[in-house]
């Protein structure tokens, strides 16, 4: 029996772009499509996981829903990526769509590529790769060096990169795109907005379609049906890393790490994410999310950081026979020293 190729969609984007947003979305409105979701994140808390079992589609089911969550998908790509699709696959009842949202820190080149392996390429296919942008955040320049002051750097010592880490991520990541989505166009202005766009565009040779949005919100017929076939494409989006390296040594995450902090009961939320922004901003967090027990609240509160702005919201009640507890992911580059962030963590409490 010949059966047609699914489409899979790979989301990917940096740190806190809004992924996890823009599938929530997705998924609300998938209209009777079913949906099987992968994901995978880096760090070792399932927040994300957590975030869209608790949305209630009724065309994603937690049995759905699967989490990757042995290390960042693009280098556990033949370990655990492969094994979930061949299992995914050989369900009863298969998906109409897959939707894979990459870790933050992923390179979606590996992944894609992995979609020409022999037995995942007779049964699938990459519909596009969206990459979601966190327009404030480029804005504010943090995917991009100095480049004058490295540049002055470099004179005096040859060993220096040009780029930084993030911001070969980030290119990385657009490199990959069909679509490049630029969210969270309500913390900038029009101005602003057209200076992302024109930097995005500058930072893709391909040129794909860049729109715009705000809280993830794109209806799902612009998302799925590309019809992109990316896997057949893949040698025309290179990373940084696969050009350096034509001999195909793995790439790593080295330069990031990543750790659980485990606090007791906050009593003050307010008092604590004041003090975690200046955490955040002295020791140059990129991300930090998770849930806090508040005595005294049926509901968990949610906290995503990305960069030093917070968000925080009650978004679901203790579930009866649920341990409360306060459990957080804290994300940074390799520099940063644990031990003090750990402390200072918990010194806010
Ligand atoms: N103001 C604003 N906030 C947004 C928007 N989209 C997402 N956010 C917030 O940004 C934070 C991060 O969003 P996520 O969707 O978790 O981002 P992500 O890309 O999945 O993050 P990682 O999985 O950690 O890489 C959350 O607090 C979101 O509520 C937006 O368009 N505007």
């Amino acid at each position: 029996m010949s059966q047609e190729k699914i489409p899979a969609t790979v989301i990917t984007g940096f740190l806190g772009a809004g992924k996890t947003t823009l599938i929530r979305n997705l998924l609300q409105n998938a209209g009777g499509k079913k949906i099987a979701l992968i994901i995978n994140e880096f760090g070792d808390l399932g927040v994300d996981g957590d975030v869209l079992k608790g949305c209630g589609a009724e065309n994603c089911t937690e049995d759905d829903i699967i989490e990757l969550t042995n290390g960042c998908i693009c280098c556990t790509v033949a370990d655990d990526f492969i094994p979930t699709m061949t299992k995914l696959l050989e369900r009863d009842v298969r998906p109409d769509h897959i939707v894979i949202e990459t870790s933050g820190l992923a390179l979606p080149q590996p992944l894609v590529a992995a979609f020409n392996w022999p037995d995942i390429r007779t049964q699938v296919t990459v519909d596009g790769v969206i990459t979601v942008v966190d327009s404030a955040a480029v804005a504010a320049g943090r995917f991009a060096d100095d480049h004058d002051a490295v540049e002055a750097r470099r004179v005096e010592d040859d060993s220096l990169d040009h780029e930084s880490p993030i911001e070969e991520l980030f290119e990385d990541q657009l490199t990959c795109a069909d679509l490049i989505v630029l969210n969270k166009t309500d913390l900038i202005d029009v101005a602003g907005l057209s200076r992302v766009r024109a930097e995005v565009a500058s930072r893709t040779v391909r040129k794909p379609t860049i729109i715009e949005a705000k809280n993830g919100d794109v209806p799902i017929a612009i998302l799925l049906g590309l019809g992109i076939g990316t896997e057949a494409d893949i040698a025309n989006r290179k990373s940084h890393h696969e050009l350096e390296h034509e001999d195909g040594a793995p790439h790593d995450h080295d330069e990031f790490d990543s750790f659980v902090v485990e606090l007791g009961p906050i009593a003050d939320p307010t008092s604590f994410i004041e003090k975690l922004k200046g955490v955040i901003s002295e020791h140059d967090v990129l991300r930090l999310k998770g849930f806090v027990d508040v005595p005294g609240k049926p509901m968990r509160l949610q906290i995503q950081a990305v960069g030093s702005r917070i968000d925080h919201y009650f978004d679901r009640a203790w579930a009866p026979g649920e341990a409360r507890a306060t459990r957080l992911v804290v994300i940074g580059l390799h520099e940063m020293d644990e031990g003090i962030v750990r402390k200072s963590i918990e010194a806010s409490v």
